[in-house]
């Protein structure tokens, strides 16, 4: 069975591999970088969810797959302050595309204020830790989580919801 992922960021191709591995064997993966089609920086969570289907569809087509995965990352304003989204989906070419949502942390108001006036989070967050690629490694809420619940692993969670609801369906 060929599992295509929509992405090259390694944060997100580790997390989809690594949740397969543990429940389905003989798996093979494909991955692409399928556009979003949505904008760079998602402002909500129903862009974000839009973002996560389009690039399972556009990835289980590029890779002629049985199953094409998309994760994105994106932000949801509240009275808070802004909130840090994320969000799943994995298509089986079947009727609408399963989604699972990830957990989510509010921002702090100095890096939120920057996406909010305009800047792209990964940016900002580079900047802010003074290092590279955040966003390729523990991410912002590997940062602001002191490491125990990074990028990965929250799209890992995110993962096992997919997978187990397209068990599911298969069972029923
Ligand atoms: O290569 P792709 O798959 O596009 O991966 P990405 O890291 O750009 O991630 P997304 O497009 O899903 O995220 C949308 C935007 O939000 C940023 N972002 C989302 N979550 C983040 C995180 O945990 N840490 C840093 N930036 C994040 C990201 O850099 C983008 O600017
Ligand atoms: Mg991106």
């Amino acid at each position: 069975m060929i599992v295509s992922i929509g992405t090259k960021n390694p944060a997100k191709i580790k997390a989809v591999e690594h949740a397969f591995m543990e429940v389905l064997k003989n798996k093979t993966f494909l991955s692409f970088d399928v556009p979003s089609g949505v904008s760079e920086q998602p402002f909500s969570d129903e862009e974000t969810i839009k973002g996560a289907v389009n690039r399972a569809e556009w990835a289980k087509e590029r890779g002629k797959a049985d199953i094409g995965i998309g994760l994105e990352g994106g932000v949801v304003k509240s009275d808070l302050g802004l909130f840090l989204c994320n969000w799943g989906a994995l298509s089986d070419g079947t009727a609408a595309p399963i989604i699972a949502g990830g957990a989510r942390i509010l921002l702090p108001d100095e890096v939120g204020k920057r996406v909010l006036d305009g800047e792209e989070l990964g940016h900002v967050m580079d900047d802010f830790c003074q290092a590279k690629d955040i966003r390729k490694s523990q991410g912002a809420v590997g940062i602001f989580s002191d490491g125990l619940v990074t990028r990965d692993a929250m799209f890992h969670h995110i993962m096992k919801l997919l997978i187990g609801q397209y068990l599911y369906k298969q069972k029923s």
